[in-house]
């Protein structure tokens, strides 16, 4: 089963839901502030921990982990900012038999700390001593374990929501990750994420999903036993001129070993001949022209136009003509630039089938100030899929696929190892590689990312773009083990 991605109201109706169903918030708690403590032993050896209760629930999470830590013998103290307001923080404090103490503005290093201030309720920048606390826990890079998010962290952006958050090394969350615990700012801050079943029952309409195999390996286009190269899908990739050449045997070389079946690079009369010396097992056919283009790609089940394309009316003109054609598009780099003065015209070339792979500087050509005015990135994608009525892949650590239905997806695997020049290009081809054999394009998106990012963590230092195909085959035994 895929696994949603929760906003911090969602989650809330997740809660109310349960509440309604006759679980007592008490028992909610019980589980949640239980899951932190076991959390918190698995990680770490017994040792002093101090606690830090705020005022609402999340606060009852931390008297609850309190308990159980210390029935496990931890040496424990709470230090509560405030009294407990809500009525299951009360009881919750009420079955605390150990010390409170009020927050202490001098942490000490090396020591143990749980972040039990405030999780889903927060409303405002943290204030006076709190704000101060988490100043002082910043420089002195306190070690933190957070209960739900990092207090000050916004749950549906992972901002801080004013100028100051807490760090945490661990995060314990609730029944599935917010949208703070997979964006790259909070994944800074809640450092590695642990989800805790509470026993809350499935999620109705979520439509943003962790993109991790469960959301695509059932529906991934492994070759039926009678399959033939013509039957395992015709890719075509767009070649720049004589000297930007490469970028286009990378996206080529990539879908190839996602397993298409025959793979044509479209080249330019005058890079015919490099592109001839380069390539072995890729295909290589001229064009001359956007019409020629249109009839060489006639055949193909998916085209890539974009890497190294060149910037341009001859590029632009190049995608228009694909667009008549019955291909499913990848639409990457110089092809997205291309027509950052008539973007209607982009838009008019694209459908539901073809996707959109920008970083966020050719986001910025293609959707202008999208980004900026957006809370967070996957509003942003999903709006842009919907402009572009394509699907959308916003590169970054955090990469985002969105659907212009709505579906959405974000890479939890990223990996720093893909920031080199090509890897997009890479990227671009395993994408084209599974639409061409057949799968359905945001599930090819977020497969392509997901293969993509775990080829790069399998190399890590040292990688370069024309590793990553070579990599592909022992990241597809292991899922085709798994399938
Ligand atoms: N959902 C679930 O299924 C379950 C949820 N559980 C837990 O509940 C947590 C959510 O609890 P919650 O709603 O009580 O919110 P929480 O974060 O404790 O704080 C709210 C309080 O803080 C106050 N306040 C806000 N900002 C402030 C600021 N900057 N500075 C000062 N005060 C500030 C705010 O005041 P107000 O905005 O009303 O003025 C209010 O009094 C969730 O994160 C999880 O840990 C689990 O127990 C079990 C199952
Ligand atoms: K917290």
């Amino acid at each position: 089963m895929a696994r949603e991605i929760l906003t911090v109201a969602q989650m809330t109706a997740a809660d109310r839901a349960a509440v309604a169903d006759g679980t007592p918030i008490q028992v909610l708690m019980e589980r949640a502030g239980e899951a932190v403590a076991n959390a918190v032993r698995a990680r770490y050896g017994r040792q002093p921990v101090v606690i830090w209760c705020g005022p609402g629930d999340n606060g009852g999470d931390g008297y609850v982990a309190a308990r159980h830590l210390k029935r496990r013998g931890w040496p424990v103290v709470v230090e509560a900012a405030y009294s407990p307001t809500t009525e299951a923080a009360r009881w919750a404090a009420s079955r605390w038999k150990g010390e409170v103490r009020p927050l202490s503005s001098r942490p000490a290093p090396g020591h143990l700390y749980i972040d039990a201030l405030f999780g889903a309720g927060l409303s405002r920048p943290l204030e006076a001593e709190v704000a101060e606390l988490a100043r002082t826990a910043r420089a002195a890079a306190l070690r933190i374990v957070a209960v739900d998010t990092p207090s000050g962290v916004h749950g549906d952006t992972g901002r801080a929501f004013g100028d100051v958050a807490f760090h945490a090394e661990m995060t314990v969350t609730f029944h599935r990750r917010k949208l703070a615990h997979v964006l790259s700012e909070g994944r800074g801050a809640c450092g590695e994420v642990v989800v805790a079943d509470i026993g809350l029952g499935p999620v109705g309409a979520a439509d943003l999903f962790e993109n991790d195999p469960e959301l695509w390996l059932g529906r991934f286009p492994w070759p039926a036993f009678d399959a033939h190269k013509h039957s395992r899908g015709r890719l075509k990739v767009v070649s720049g001129e004589a000297w930007t050449t490469g970028a286009a045997r990378l996206a080529a070389r990539g879908g190839l070993r996602l397993g298409a079946g025959a793979v044509t690079v479209l080249s330019p009369p005058g890079a015919l001949a490099v592109n001839a010396a380069h390539l072995e097992a890729v295909m290589l056919a001229p064009f001359e022209s956007d019409a020629d283009l249109a009839i060489a790609a006639e055949d193909a089940d998916a085209v890539i136009i974009g890497p190294a394309a060149g910037v341009g009316e001859a590029t632009a003109r190049n995608l228009q003509a694909l667009a008549r054609t019955g291909a499913a598009l990848i639409v990457d780099a110089d092809a997205l630039t291309s027509f950052r003065h008539d973007l209607e015209a982009l838009f008019a070339c694209l459908d539901r089938d073809d996707v959109l792979t920008p970083h966020p500087g050719e986001f910025e050509r293609v959707f202008p100030g999208l980004l900026a005015k957006s809370p967070e990135r996957i509003t942003a994608a999903r709006e842009a899929a919907r402009r572009a009525g394509a699907v959308v892949l916003l590169k970054g650590p955090d990469t985002v696929v969105a659907a212009p239905d709505g579906r959405a997806s974000v890479l939890l695997n990223g990996t720093p190892w893909l920031a080199t020049a090509g890897s997009g290009d890479v990227l671009a081809g395993f994408i084209g590689g599974l639409i061409a054999q057949g799968m359905e394009s945001f599930e090819a998106a977020c497969a392509g990312a997901w293969i993509h990012a775990a080829c790069g963590a399998r190399h890590g230092p040292g990688l370069i773009a024309e590793d990553l195909p070579g990599l592909a085959p022992s990241v597809l035994t292991e899922l085709h083990a798994k399938r």
